[in-house]
């Protein structure tokens, strides 16, 4: 069975690229890392190292890689070929690679018309419908029509730490031992993919959402709050009794809109939020901040695990949901020189102020209560 991945990152290795090797697939990485790719053509396998007391070294095999910059065709002939193509590389690359998947599903409509399912494993809400969007603006209508037939872009939920390292080895990569992938079966074209570690659930918007709004909204408290407060890590900045408070109250905020919304069962999703501190707790992963905090603008966004939490709160109770509202004035003011984002959001806020930065970013009216909250936070 043949998988391309695109995206020989953190998780495209260390976690989709473990599972499929394990599934019993042959993986071809696609990415514009030349050294990676280079070196994964060299040793066609690398090591996947668990971050726990007694780490285990899993070696993922026949894997293999194309440099999608120098050699796009290669990257078209090996989606005729697939049996599922995933990709984890990031929201605001969805849109670079879709041109040359488009290609590839053109080329394989005029030849096999096999189906496939394209799951894009990114941390957003409704990522492999964002892709097939992007990939159905380069096609004719016809092709549209074709490729609906035949081609499946479930939408996933990825859950696994997977932090950034610079390993002597550079394609090995150390991951925390725990795991969820969860697809949206109702869209899968043809069969099923059979891979171990795979949830199929009919309706994924629960499933992502308490993902997004518990893990990405808990670990943005020790991001963003953390930041602010002067640490470098993640581990150290939950050893403060501070941000452990603030992620409790984040997490009850958020757990309370969840629970309204989807009606989870209350103690069950208690248990979900501690079993998620601890992750973040683990004394085998180092975490820089800036990692979690990167791309302070997609995380300020709407639908993600800052705004929408909030929004449905307030909406729900009918009151500020101030751990989330301290977090949100954090991540408003946060600074990175070496994050675009960071450095694009400050100059917005230099040319316009907080409260217009964040209407825009956010995409809140003026009388948003919500606005409000965030402002009386950054006022002090
Ligand atoms: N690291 C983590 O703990 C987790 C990350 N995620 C999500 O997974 C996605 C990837 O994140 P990471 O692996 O951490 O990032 P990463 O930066 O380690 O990996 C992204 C990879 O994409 C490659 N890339 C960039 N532009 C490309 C292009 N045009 N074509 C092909 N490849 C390209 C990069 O060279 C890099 O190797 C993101 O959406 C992230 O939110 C989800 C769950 C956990
Ligand atoms: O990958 P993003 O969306 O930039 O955000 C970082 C977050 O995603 C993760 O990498 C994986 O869920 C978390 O470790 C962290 O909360």
């Amino acid at each position: 069975m043949e998988a391309v991945h695109f995206g020989a990152g953190n998780i495209g290795r260390g976690f989709i690229g473990a599972l499929l090797y394990e599934a019993g697939y042959h993986t071809t990485f696609v990415d514009v890392n030349d050294a990676v790719i280079s070196e994964l053509n060299a040793r066609q396998q690398y090591d996947v190292v668990l971050a726990a007391e007694n780490s285990e070294t899993l070696t993922v095999k026949n894997v293999s890689g194309i440099n999608s910059v120098s050699n796009p065709d290669d990257v078209i002939d090996a989606i005729t070929k697939a049996d599922v193509v995933t990709t984890a590389v990031g929201p605001n690359i969805l849109p670079a690679i879709s041109e040359l998947i488009a290609k590839g599903l053109r080329e394989r409509l005029e030849t096999s018309k096999q189906p496939l399912n394209i799951i894009a494993c990114e941390n957003m809400v409704g990522g492999s419908t964002v892709l097939k969007d992007n990939v159905f603006e380069h096609l004719s209508d016809s092709e549209q029509t074709a490729s609906t037939d035949v081609f499946g872009f479930p939408d996933a939920a990825v859950d696994r730490i997977v932090p950034n390292q610079s390993n002597a080895d550079m394609l090995q990569v150390s991951v925390e031992p725990y795991y969820e992938w969860i697809v949206q079966q109702t869209a899968i074209k043809g069969e099923k993919p059979t891979i171990d570690g795979i949830t199929y659930v009919d309706d994924l918007k629960p499933y992502i959402e308490r993902k997004l709004f518990t893990v990405n909204t808990g670990h943005a408290v020790p991001a963003y709050i953390g930041h602010e407060m002067g640490y470098a890590t993640i581990y150290e900045a939950m050893q403060d009794q501070r941000v452990q408070e603030i992620i409790e109250g984040a997490l009850h905020e958020s757990g309370e809109a969840l629970i309204q919304t989807y009606g989870f069962e209350r103690k069950a999703h208690q248990d979900y939020i501690a079993k998620i501190i601890k992750r973040f707790m683990n004394p085998h992963i180092s975490d820089n901040v800036t990692r979690v905090a990167r791309g302070p603008i997609r995380k300020l966004g709407a639908h993600d695990r800052l705004i929408r939490p909030a929004s449905l709160y307030l909406e729900l109770t009918e009151k500020a949901p101030q751990h989330l509202v301290k977090t949100i004035a954090a991540a408003l003011q946060y600074g990175d020189d070496n994050d675009k984002e960071a450095v694009k959001l400050q100059e917005m806020i230099a040319d316009q102020g907080y409260e217009k930065t964040l209407q825009s970013v956010s995409e809140l009216k003026t009388d948003d209560p919500l606005v409000e909250a965030v402002m009386k936070e950054v006022n002090g």
